[in-house]
């Protein structure tokens, strides 16, 4: 048994990374994914686009569903305001604690929460557990087929509220085809498809982004 994958990408960080240094981190993971191995993290040309739709949200309360190495968690925590939180749902423990460590060595430890358990059973306790009245921005990169039963479970739970920003990765490659359908048909959304690339790669993909409209 050899190392997994996100644990090379966590030593490239590591050894080619500045503790500390958000920027650092997030351009060792793009150098592992495009020179060593491919990992399906947003990447750099959709990364770009998240950053400038949390760069226009700002967000007080951010979460995320799926974390996996934390490559979008860095990118986007380290663009938020003072007092500003971002909590990410993560299933896979190992995929957690890679995660954390990406994290912590960014040093954005204190703006992120890494919550290890599944989204459906995480959702609704989010408010109780993390004194949470409804969230500024979400990003969504987890299973695919899960985007749609997750903002319906979060639009339940009253964790949108009027103006909320969705972000979800992946729209065409692998394609999230219900989601889609939903958000751009749904009247309680105002949705655009920002077109890219699949990261690190010249296939299509892009990011919806949907504002939640009450
Ligand atoms: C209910 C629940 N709760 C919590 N965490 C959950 C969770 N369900 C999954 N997770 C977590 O989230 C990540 C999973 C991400 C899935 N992402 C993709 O499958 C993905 C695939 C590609 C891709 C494209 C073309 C190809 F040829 C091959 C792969 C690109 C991508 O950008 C992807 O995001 C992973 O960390 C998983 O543990
Ligand atoms: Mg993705």
């Amino acid at each position: 048994t050899g190392t997994t994958r996100p644990q090379r990408l966590l030593r490239a960080v590591q050894e080619r990374a500045t503790r500390g240094d958000s920027e650092s981190v997030i351009a060792a993971i793009d150098h592992f994914c495009r020179h060593q191995e491919w990992a399906m993290n947003v990447g750099d040309e959709k990364g770009f686009i998240l950053d400038s739709v949390v760069s226009e949200v700002s967000p007080q309360t951010a979460l995320e569903l799926g974390t996996y190495c934390g490559y979008s968690t860095v990118r986007i925590a380290r663009l938020l305001p003072p007092g500003g939180h971002l909590i990410t749902l993560e299933f896979n423990p190992n995929y957690a604690a890679v995660a954390r460590q990406v994290i912590a060595w960014a040093g954005l430890e204190d703006m992120v929460q890494v919550v290890e358990g599944a989204s459906g059973d995480w959702i609704p306790h989010l408010r109780e557990h993390f004194g949470i009245e409804s969230f500024d921005f979400v990003f969504l990169d987890h299973w695919k087929e899960l985007y749609l039963p997750d903002i319906k479970l979060l639009e339940e739970c009253g964790l949108l509220r009027k103006g909320t920003v969705l972000l979800a990765d992946n729209v065409v490659c692998p394609g999230t085809p219900d989601y889609l359908e939903y958000v751009r048909k749904s009247q309680s959304y105002e949705s655009h498809y920002f077109g890219s690339h699949l990261e690190y790669t010249r296939a299509e993909d892009g990011l919806e982004k949907s504002v939640y409209l009450g």
